[in-house]
């Protein structure tokens, strides 16, 4: 006999249900839960002292409801999912087997910080993890659209949720970078944007905070259809490459620890069998490729029919990639709900003709974020070119690696990259730096080599 808290939740629940409050709307029929029964995201991580069980899902009656899978199958405009207008006491919980887990509330949790941090301390040594905020000051800033919500200058200024705050803190973000101040309120009051942002601006989570706020705040008693082995992820993020799309399920995971929103990722070039499993453990943001989510479409491991928030990260690198027909196809062509209905999220550091076209086919009444010059290099970095014969490389960039270590910066030790075009040759150049004093690692990736140097 299984005993845990989350079972008691569950057949709590279900007496409930047979008890019969939805008998009449005739929407939940399963008297006793079976494998799959739905622990909505803000119930999975508690003990049982901490909060009482889920109350049982009572049909499709609140106006927040996207209710009538028959009928209006979102059921009304993506406002109603009301996600600025939460009040904690006003949750519904209710249950459901939408993203096919087993067990979910019962699975432990790996800390993705590594050994338990003291929040408080680290909030108080007004650290960050890098970001030159300072430089940030003047970046121009344009946005444009109708009643744009206005920016925030500190994260405790939006109503984020206990549990993502906390997690903000362990990631040592004492303040938003200036994509965060403007995107996070506006994509927390519902609206679709187009953001135009550097790589390393902190777009991750000018994403991220609102999708997994959205999330945990969010109605939790749709129903999907019941699949066999199919997945109903509440949020899709796409991006172009393996390494981005771990990435941002790297920071996702911290951002989401303890709030009970489970975050997959699904890439191609690697063996699908273990993304599958994962995916059966229960998902709510899933983070994927264009390439390999068409193949869980395809073979209907993944359904898009409950997406509220899309995200497209790198937009313009995944149209120079050629994925266009795969993302079309994706929010197009297959069962997203339409724009409009879901919440749609664009970033890229370019705005060319393509990525116009694709705001106006998948956003719906959006607000332009540019931050910096779009399409531009940042100016934190200087960019020289340095015309040589093939000759003198070598000896050339042992003059530059000299002049580095003799002028050091500010007594800080930098590492160098140097990019190479084959592994052959990285192998070569690593070997005649530290014949020349300059120990180097090669990391070998799939087209490009890289050397680092200390
Ligand atoms: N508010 C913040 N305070 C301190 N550090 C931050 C903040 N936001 C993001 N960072 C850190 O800055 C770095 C860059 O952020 P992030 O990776 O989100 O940028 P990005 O624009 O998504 O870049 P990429 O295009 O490479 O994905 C990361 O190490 C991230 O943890």
């Amino acid at each position: 006999m299984r005993s845990s808290w989350a079972d008691s939740v569950v057949n709590s629940a279900a007496e409930n249900v047979a008890a019969g409050s939805s008998a009449s709307n005739g929407v939940v029929t399963a008297a006793k839960p079976t494998r799959g029964a739905y622990i909505p995201p803000h119930l999975r991580n508690l003990t049982p002292s901490s909060e009482p069980p889920a109350p049982a899902y009572s049909g499709p009656s609140s106006a927040n409801d996207r209710s009538g899978y028959g009928g209006n199958r979102w059921g009304g405009p993506r406002n109603d999912f009301n996600q600025t207008g939460y009040s904690s006491g006003g949750r519904t919980g209710g249950w459901n087997n939408r993203s096919g887990g087993w067990d979910r509330g019962r699975e432990r949790e790996v800390n993705p910080f590594g050994d338990d941090v003291d929040t408080e301390k680290v909030f108080s040594e007004q650290e960050n993890t890098g970001i030159n905020f300072d430089a940030y000051e003047d970046i121009p800033v344009e946005t444009s659209g109708d009643n744009v919500p206005p920016p925030v200058n500190t994260f405790a200024e939006i109503d984020l949720g206990e549990a993502l705050n906390q997690n903000i803190k362990r990631c040592k973000y004492v303040k938003p970078t200036p994509v965060q101040r403007h995107a996070i309120p506006i994509s927390l009051a519902g609206r679709d944007l187009m953001a135009c942002a550097q790589t390393g601006s902190g777009k991750t989570a000018a994403f991220c905070f609102p999708i997994i706020s959205g999330i945990m705040k969010g109605q939790a008693s749709q129903r999907p259809p019941r699949g066999a082995r199919t997945v109903y992820p509440l949020a899709l993020i796409l991006s172009p490459t393996r390494e981005l799309s771990c990435q941002i399920h790297d920071e996702a995971k911290k951002f989401s620890y303890q709030t009970g929103v489970k975050v997959v990722v699904a890439y191609g070039g690697a063996p699908i069998s273990q993304q599958l499993r994962d995916l059966e453990r229960g998902v709510d943001i899933l983070v994927a490729t264009p390439g390999r989510l068409v193949d869980l479409l395809e073979r209907a491991r993944v359904s898009l029919q409950m997406i509220r928030y899309l995200a497209l990260d790198e937009a313009d690198r995944m149209l120079d990639m050629g994925f266009e027909p795969q993302i079309r196809k994706i929010v197009e062509q297959m069962d997203m709900p339409p724009q409009g209905v879901r919440q749609t999220m664009l970033f890229s550091a370019t705005f060319p003709k393509e990525i116009q076209r694709l705001a106006s086919d998948f956003l719906s009444n959006y607000v332009f974020l540019a931050v910096g010059r779009v399409g531009s290099s940042t100016d934190l970095i200087v960019q020289r070119v340095e015309f040589v014969h093939d000759t003198d490389k070598r000896s050339h960039l042992m003059d530059l690696l000299h002049a580095q270590r003799a002028n050091g910066v500010h007594g800080k030790q930098y590492l160098t990259l140097v990019f190479v075009e084959t592994k052959k040759g990285a192998d070569s150049l690593e070997h005649w730096l530290c014949m020349n004093g300059f120990p180097a690692t090669t990391i070998h990736g799939d087209r490009t080599q890289q050397v680092s140097l200390m």
